[in-house]
């Protein structure tokens, strides 16, 4: 019920609620992970439901995938697809050239895959997650499990051939084994506190032996639609300059049943 989510919650589901308004019948999309994502697909879900959209989704985890189909969601493989019109998913930060860090939910492999197989990428997001430099939430880095401190040490000698002073480097663990991701890989979670030059960083990183790709998303969002804990709602289009402020009606939440991950 809406009365009973915290502020952080009600700014994600206004986040949520605004984003799929730009969804489209015959649309296919890209369905984000994570609790703001989680919001969007159950919005996405009430209006195919309302207003009797037809869309084909592809999920990017299979927390996702299970989450869409038990809301009645057409969800396939992005094989069967092959290019998507919209994808819409949450972010760990963003910066004001629409540069993110994902990866927190452990699901940046996928996201990035869908993101970029993506007409257009929108971000939702709470207004907490926007910061003027990223690497505050640390970075995110998934890796294969053979020789896995191999490539930890080679992440570590490359943050420091690049001067990062702040460079803690931990494998995250689920329980008492380290977590698997969706593909079977490790995480590594690199604590950098600023990202001076996150092009360059993302870059180097996915020339690292046993690094399959990193949490830094650059030039690949579009939008990011920004919620508040009150309803206020701010979309910012990073190619049109265009800002746009409206609202959200946060009582609408209490018609989604609000499993949040
Ligand atoms: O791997 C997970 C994703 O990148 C999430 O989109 C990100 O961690 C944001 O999650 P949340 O909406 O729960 O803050």
């Amino acid at each position: 019920m809406a009365a009973e989510l915290s502020p952080i919650d009600q700014a994600k589901f206004v986040a949520a609620r605004r984003s799929v308004d730009f969804v489209e019948s015959g649309m296919k999309l890209g369905l984000g992970t994570g609790s703001t994502a989680a919001w969007m697909v159950r919005c996405l879900a009430e209006r195919v439901r309302d207003d009797g959209l037809e869309v084909t989704c592809v999920a990017t985890s299979t927390r996702t995938v299970d989450l869409a189909r038990s809301c009645g969601l057409k969800v396939v493989s992005l094989d069967d697809v092959k290019w998507l019109d919209l994808t819409i998913d949450g972010a760990d930060e963003f910066d004001q050239n629409l540069n993110l860090i994902k990866g927190g939910g452990a699901a940046l492999l996928q996201e990035k895959i869908v993101a970029t197989a993506s007409d257009r990428m929108i971000v939702i997001a709470d207004a907490a997650k926007e910061v003027a430099q990223l690497g505050a939430f640390p970075l995110p880095v998934e890796v294969v499990p053979f020789g896995w401190q191999t490539t930890k040490a080679l992440i570590e000698e490359t943050l420091y051939s690049l001067d990062v002073l702040n460079r803690e480097v931990s494998l995250r663990m689920a329980g008492d084994a380290p977590l698997r991701t969706d593909e079977g890989h490790f995480l590594l979670d690199l604590n950098l506190k600023r990202i001076g030059n996150p092009r360059q960083l993302a870059l180097v990183l996915n020339q690292i032996p046993g690094v399959v790709e990193n949490g830094l998303f650059i030039d690949i969002c579009d939008v990011v639609v920004i919620g508040q804990g009150d309803g206020r709602v701010t979309v910012r289009d990073i190619n049109s300059g265009r800002i746009e402020n409206g609202a959200v009606d946060i009582t609408e939440s209490r018609n989604i049943f609000a499993d949040l991950d």
